[in-house]
């Protein structure tokens, strides 16, 4: 307790404060030999008298074995020596006790308290650091070891390198303001402060030990470095136990020394693809285009990012003036490397804002070539701040999109990260499959000035349209030299003996995959294997992520020879397993099933072959091979439905038998053709289409002949016949002028048509021809594609046949109307007559109206009649009728023209001129 917490009777309670934390500490650490009391067994045990010569002895005397040496010190009171570690925190003593036992003299019985501070964390054979402690310099010097002068956190500093000196010199009654000091309070009570001084050391002090001592909170019993160590070897532990690496052969490895002699205790303990993964840009071990690429697009946001104007590319005079004319120039454009494309295209695409057109990069290929690391490598390369998302993590959209939202929108404004983000989505391809497409999308019309991103992925259909938005750099395989220097180099460093060929087998087998090349190489170290060579590497079961190829190379590596073999195997499909030998044929059986189980893609692959076997070249007169691969199909097809129906996927396992057949039977040396399985589509599509016009032709047929024909009748019977018998031979003329055996026969064919739900629709050609086609188009169910039809009819017929079928259908219906309501039908009719009456009065009257004002306004001249030499005629005298003549005088038009124009019952009006119309005869009767 200080002046302090005696001045207001505070009481040191930190014990019973922090009994709890001290507790779990206490037994975290127990697990830790030697020393495996807990807190409360430390704080029961009552510490053994010690003297204080005894306490100076201790601390003068070379370390011991406490164990060996129990007379010096009690185990349960003396500190840790060397030789001897424990991590288990002790108990705390009260500081007031501590002060009060505090006697400087020697003879005293009550000895030193032991240190409450229990940190000694390693082995060490640093010599025993010592105290010399003045009190004042008329009392004697008193020399002690640290660990007796537990006071205020300074047993901490025994296990610390420097040596600490204090002295009466400087106790000061008040703390000094300057620099460390230790607290001592003598048997009366006083108090005095003592500043520490440092005396030289040669050893570089341990910075964990340093820290904990002065600046530490005193808030964990054990520094968070050696926790972090314990965790990392626990850690490792599991690890190797999960991954069946032998720990004990591990932890051989990590007491290894590498060519620098000292071991990274933290850093054996790591994977070496971790351990070794490259740091900069020129330690990348894939392509340099692709590297430059990426690089290169990263730098085009430089102008908006970090507001830099980018360099103008100095043209290349060196390249032009070698070219002496236009036509060499032209030569170079056209023969310019891919990479110069690439490059052009680069810098000439930025949109209006100055940034480059393609807003995200997205890089692809086979898994383990380093896409990750490079993309890391180059950002942090061009100052960003990695904020990396890994799309396979998040399942649902929303949340993929927030994340894309909260990396690309926020900035950190705190310490080293205080840069623009760029966002790089690994395993984009894993990502929820609306995701990549829409909140990417989305996104890149969103992406502010801070943000660029990259996108790792290997193949998914699902990102088509992500990559058309994209700048695309796909990612080709590493050099296997240049990743079997790099093993070299990391084998060297392990202390492992491997020569190149034996690596560049390694990388063969993994193909170039860096990842598993690494992770095999540190199994095999791991297994005590210090010496590699061809055979531990060709025995060796090598584990790949995503190990599945294309269907293309899976086709091409069934239907063509491993190039090795090829001499040896011939052209002989039948004898090819008997000639290469037993073990080679096995392999090969073994590879292209492993190839076909690990595809899964049993459906295409087996599609593939099926389209593309016919066109292998064979030398099989016979065709022997031909019916053996049908005869696989069938089987395949076969086991596929009882596996379907069955639901026995057990059964699965010989589906990649069917693969393997075909690579026996047809595989040949030259490099086969392949094209992309559709048959399988058309065929399905064409039988959707047929099946759909059935259905619809047998759906509108009156129930009575629809219950005697199914669908597999209409097809397999009746069509073909059904599509000759509506093809009757007809006149293409008016059918008013067919005979009554001819309309009687139209009568019949629409009658026909009607019933099966036939008709004629126009149509148009893609040429822009009309025409008319039967509607349901069920001429294709019968007929082979590419075969005119047997009888055709022509366009005037099939709109003859249309429209008559049109009508008679109205007909059919109205009168089916008629049966089902013959009094409403009448009374509509009656309505209708009425309708018609009162329409024709109207019009009558109207017409009427109209005549009586041509009438009325027709002037007649009464000219007198002349004969023939132009003498007036006098007219023969007719009864006498009294003239009607009007209130004016004038004569009655009516009289004069004649009913027949006012009254009559028809009339017509006579336009003057010509026409081409097609004219009849139409008798008065006809119109009444
Ligand atoms: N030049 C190198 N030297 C050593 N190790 C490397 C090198 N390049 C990559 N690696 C290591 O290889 C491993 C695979 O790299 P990375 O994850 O970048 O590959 P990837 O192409 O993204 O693979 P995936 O498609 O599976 O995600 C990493 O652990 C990385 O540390």
């Amino acid at each position: 307790m200080d002046e302090y917490d005696e001045m207001y009777g505070i009481e040191d309670d930190f014990e019973q404060q922090f009994a709890d934390e001290l507790e779990v500490m206490a037994e975290m650490d127990s697990i830790e030999p030697p020393y495996h009391g807990k807190v409360s067994e430390f704080r029961n045990k009552k510490s053994a008298p010690q003297t204080f010569e005894d306490a100076l002895m201790s601390g003068d005397l070379p370390l011991r074995n406490p164990a060996a040496d129990t007379s010096a010190l009690d185990t349960a009171t003396a500190p840790p020596c060397d030789g001897e570690e424990s991590l288990t925190p002790k108990a705390k003593r009260h500081k007031q006790d501590v002060a009060k036992k505090l006697q400087f003299d020697a003879t005293q019985d009550d000895g030193i308290t032991p240190p409450s501070s229990p940190e000694v964390y390693e082995k060490s054979d640093r010599s025993r650091p010592a105290f010399a402690l003045s009190l004042s310099p008329d009392r004697p010097q008193v020399a002690m070891t640290a660990s007796m002068l537990d006071i205020s956190g300074l047993a901490a500093l025994q296990e610390s390198p420097k040596r600490v000196t204090t002295t009466a010199r400087h106790a000061q009654k008040r703390p000094p303001v300057m620099g460390d000091y230790v607290t001592v309070t003598d048997s009366m009570g006083n108090r005095v402060y003592l500043s520490k001084k440092e005396e030289e050391d040669d050893k570089v002090p341990d910075p964990r030990f340093f820290r904990n001592s002065q600046s530490a909170l005193g808030l964990l019993a054990v520094p968070i470095e050696v926790l972090k160590e314990q965790v990392a070897e626990k850690f490792f532990c599991l690890s190797t136990v999960f991954s069946g690496i032998d720990p004990e052969l591990l932890a051989e490895e990590d007491t290894g020394e590498d060519d620098d002699g000292a071991v990274d205790e933290g850093s054996s303990s790591r994977l070496w693809v971790d351990r070794f993964a490259p740091q900069h840009y020129m330690e990348l071990l894939s392509d340099d285009f692709t590297n430059r690429c990426l690089l290169k697009w990263l730098k085009l946001w430089d102008t908006v990012v970090f507001g830099r104007e980018r360099k103008q590319r100095p043209a290349a005079p060196e390249v032009r003036s070698n070219i002496p004319n236009a036509h060499n120039q032209n030569q170079a454009q056209r023969f310019k490397t891919k990479s110069q494309i690439t490059e052009e295209i680069l810098e000439a695409e930025l949109d209006q804002h100055k940034r480059p057109k393609y807003k995200v990069a997205l890089l692809s290929g086979p898994p383990g070539l380093g896409k990750t690391t490079l993309a890391h490598i180059i950002a942090r390369h061009a100052g960003y701040n990695v904020v990396e998302i890994n799309a396979s993590d998040d399942r649902s959209a929303e949340l993929f999109q927030k994340r894309i939202d909260t990396a690309t929108q926020m900035k950190s404004v705190l310490g080293a990260n205080e840069k623009p983000n760029c966002l790089v989505i690994d395993e984009i391809d894993g990502a929820p499959s609306v995701s990549p497409t829409f909140c990417l999308t989305k996104t890149l019309y969103c992406f502010g000035q801070l943000s660029a991103s990259a996108m790792i992925c290997n193949y998914a259909p699902a990102l088509r349209p992500l990559r058309q938005q994209a700048f695309l750099l796909t990612f080709p395989p590493t050099q296997p030299s240049r990743l079997a220097q790099r093993l070299a180099e990391i084998a060297r460093r392990q202390g492992m003996k491997a020569d190149t060929g034996t690596l560049m087998a390694l990388c063969e087998k993994t193909d170039n995959d860096i990842r598993s090349c690494i992770n095999t190489l540190q199994f095999l170290h791991g297994r005590g294997q210090k010496q590699l060579d061809q055979r531990v590497v060709s025995s060796m079961c090598v584990g790949l992520k995503d190990q599945n190829k294309g269907l293309f190379s899976l086709w091409q590596e069934i239907f063509q020879l491993p190039r090795l073999k090829r001499k040896r195997v011939g052209g002989d499909v039948f004898g090819g397993l008997e000639e290469v030998g037993f073990k080679e044929g096995t392999q090969r059986l073994q590879h292209i099933i492993h190839l076909a189980s690990s595809n899964g893609e049993h459906e295409k692959l087996t599609q593939g072959l099926y389209d593309n076997f016919l066109s292998m070249k064979l030398k099989d007169p016979g065709l022997l091979g031909v019916c053996a691969g049908l005869d696989w199909l069938c089987f395949s097809d076969l086991m596929n439905e009882w596996i379907l129906h069955g639901q026995n996927y057990s059964l699965m396992r010989y589906l990649p038998f069917l693969p393997a057949a075909f690579h026996y039977l047809f595989a040949a040396n030259s490099v086969p053709r392949i094209s992309y399985p559709n048959s399988h589509y058309e065929a399905l599509t064409k039988t959707q289409h047929t099946k759909n016009a059935i259905i619809s032709m047998l759906a509108e047929i009156p129930p009575g002949i629809r219950s005697r024909i199914c669908l597999s009748t209409l097809c397999l019977d009746f069509l073909s016949l059904l599509l000759e018998l509506i093809c009757p031979r007809l006149r293409p003329v008016n059918p008013q002028l067919y005979s009554a055996r001819e309309k009687q026969q139209l009568c019949e064919l629409i009658d026909t048509m009607i019933n099966y739900n036939l008709t004629y629709r126009q149509d148009r050609t893609p040429e822009g021809q009309y025409t008319y086609v039967l509607e349901p188009h069920v001429e294709d169910v019968v007929r082979f594609p590419g075969l005119p039809p047997r009888k055709q009819l022509t366009y005037q017929v099939k709109q003859l046949i249309a429209r008559e079928t049109e009508l008679e259908k109205m007909r059919r219906v109205e009168q089916a109307h008629q049966k089902r309501n013959p009094q409403r039908t009448e009374a509509v009719k009656g309505e209708q007559q009425v309708k018609k009456s009162d329409t024709k009065k109207q019009t009558s009257r109207n017409h009427q109206q109209r005549l009586e004002n041509i009438v009325k306004q027709t002037v007649v001249e009464s000219k007198p009649e002349l004969d023939f030499f132009g003498r007036a005629i006098v007219p023969k005298e007719k009864p006498a009728v009294t003239p009607a003549t009007g209130e004016d005088g004038k004569v009655n038009g009516t009289l004069q023209i004649g009913k027949a124009v006012g009254n009559s019952d028809v009339w017509f009006r006579f336009n003057e001129g010509v026409s081409n119309a097609v004219r009849r005869n139409v008798y008065i009767r006809e119109l009444l």
